[in-house]
């Protein structure tokens, strides 16, 4: 039910500027929040929201412009500001330390000296009231990202804001779990809470938002009733063109060689709250994509690591690259291989934060392309190293305020563009990517989509983990499912439903058999 109706703005930016070096990120950006409404802030990547909110919550300072909260002029000139004006962000990345617990973590934002047990008692209230599960005494290290970003509500809401910015809350949660948390977003909204809503997922914006504010090269470029409004038509306002889905031919497989085989695959739970890999049986041909769906949390991120390197194997042969056991190699050896592997952490997992994207480039890939990028001596060639950071940047339209920035300065989208294009560049016989459109706008998510199964097509092999339905039904050839640390046998693209991948999430069809399987197992 939507209650907005014409209430007076909580919150009120005019003119709102904010310049990095010749990038003008914000441009006189005007807008109204109301009291008690979910106001989407839509745009593609780069355009400039994440910035425009950190203004908000007094972790940018503007170059100009004004703020008015609840009519009056204020300068948010840090997060406690805002957070003591009654405002509460919750971030796209989480910042939560792994080795705490939640309750630990929640207690480094509470300033007052509350004892630890009192903040673990009232996060288990909010958890309750909200709908939001929580586990105030697990560690964080433990705990799937959906879980995490409960914690980082649930710190959030302890500070009784009245108004919450949600920088693109779903992109890692699965469909059950947003559902859970448009509940929790309703009952704020019906208690006169008001929320700023980022996100690219524009079938929730239509389906939760009051209003939409439309952001292009750091403007406002236009305002509107979402639920009005097509999810076609939200995306050409904010990328100015039409979208194009990814165009998938059909592909004949079977003579094709394996590239890519799991054996056996077992592994135990790395913790109390990991999940263990239970006979995990796969073989992806060269040419095929093949897509992995589950509910977060069924194994998905484990797998990753058993197949990247990061986590090694007790037996060789449980992972084969080209043929060749590879269960007890590490990743840079896997990678040797021809293999490329996309994380779905991108900062600090898939790029060095601090670093520029050339030397991010130079890191993962001087050893697999060491004559590409190392002279005789041990000298890195600077200039290929450019050359290639800005041939990437290009294929993937890499949106930055710097000819070659550090990582954590491109918005989320744009650095996941940069490190898929960075793998992509490689032309990897093998590619394994766990989230690929996590954050990405939807005209860029159509470029890394069409470019997976590009690259298939071209004789590689390509897996890709992703709790986006949509997105697997358009790129793969065959799904497999993940449910409980097992894999179910793949379905031909041609005989998975929405309905038959839906029953697997849930559990409905134990184990499976593989034909690479030995009978006798
Ligand atoms: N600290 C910074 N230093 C330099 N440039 C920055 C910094 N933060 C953001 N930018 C640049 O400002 C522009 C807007 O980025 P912003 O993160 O606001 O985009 P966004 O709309 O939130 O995108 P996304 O949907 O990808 O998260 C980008 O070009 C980005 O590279």
């Amino acid at each position: 039910m939507k209650s907005a109706g014409e209430a007076a703005n909580l919150i009120e930016v005019r003119g709102l500027t904010k310049v990095f070096g010749t990038l003008t990120a914000c441009n006189h950006v005007d807008l109204g929040i109301r009291q008690g409404e979910i106001h989407a802030l839509l745009g593609e990547n780069g355009a400039g929201k994440s910035t425009l909110v950190k203004m908000l919550f007094g972790s940018l300072e503007p170059t100009s412009g004004e703020i008015f909260w609840k009519g009056q002029p204020v300068k948010i000139t840090s997060p406690s500001v805002a957070r003591s004006l009654g405002i509460g962000m919750v971030f796209q990345h989480f910042s939560l330390f792994e080795a705490l617990t939640a309750a630990e973590n929640i207690a480094l934002s509470v300033d007052d000296g509350t004892s630890l047990d009192k903040i673990a008692a009232k996060a288990r209230d909010l958890s309750k009231t909200y709908g939001l599960p929580l586990d105030p005494d697990s560690l964080v290290g433990d705990l799937s990202v959906g879980e995490r970003q409960r914690i980082e509500i649930t710190r959030c809401l302890l500070q009784e804001p009245d108004l919450i910015i949600l920088d693109e809350p779903t992109s890692v949660l699965t469909p059950q779990e947003a559902d859970k948390l448009f509940e929790t977003l309703e009952r704020l909204r019906a208690e006169g809470k008001s929320i700023l809503y980022i996100s690219h997922r524009l079938e929730e914006v239509k389906r939760l938002c009051d209003r939409a504010t439309v952001m292009r090269h750091g403007k406002v470029v236009g305002a509107c009733d979402p639920s009005k409004e097509t999810a076609a038509s939200l995306a050409r306002m904010m990328v100015g063109a039409d979208v194009a889905t990814a165009e998938r031919t059909p592909i004949e497989l079977k003579d094709a060689p394996e590239l890519l085989g799991i054996c056996g695959l077992s592994r135990k739970p790395a913790g109390p709250f990991s999940m263990p890999l239970k006979n995990i049986w796969l073989s992806l041909k060269a040419g095929e994509v093949l897509g992995i769906a589950g509910v977060a949390g069924n194994g998905q991120g484990e797998f990753f690591e058993a197949i990247s390197g990061e986590v090694l194997q007790e037996s060789a042969d449980s992972v084969r690259i080209r043929g060749k056991s590879v269960g007890r190699m590490g990743i840079s050896a896997r990678r040797s291989l021809g293999a490329a592997f996309v994380p779905e952490e991108r900062l600090g997992h898939g790029a060095a934060p601090r670093m520029r994207l050339s030397e991010n480039l130079l890191l993962s890939r001087h050893a697999t392309d060491r004559k590409a990028f190392i002279a005789p001596g041990g000298f890195v060639k600077n200039g290929m190293i450019q050359h290639a950071t800005q041939r990437i940047i290009e294929v993937m339209d890499v949106r930055k305020s710097a000819p070659d920035p550090e990582a954590a300065s491109l918005s989320g989208g744009n650095l996941q563009k940069f490190i898929i294009g960075r793998e992509l560049d490689r032309q990897p016989a093998v590619m394994v990517v766990n989230q690929p459109t996590w954050g990405v706008d939807a005209g860029a998510a159509a470029r890394i989509r069409q470019a997976l199964i590009a690259l298939a097509r071209a004789g590689s092999a390509v897996l890709v983990i992703s709790q986006d339905l949509d997105e697997l039904f358009e790129i793969s050839d065959s799904i497999a499912v993940m449910h409980n640390g097992e894999l179910s046998k793949p379905l031909p693209r041609a005989e998975a439903t929405y309905e038959r991948i839906g029953l697997l999430m849930g559990g409905a069809e134990p184990g499976h058999t593989d034909p690479h399987r030995p009978e006798a197992a």
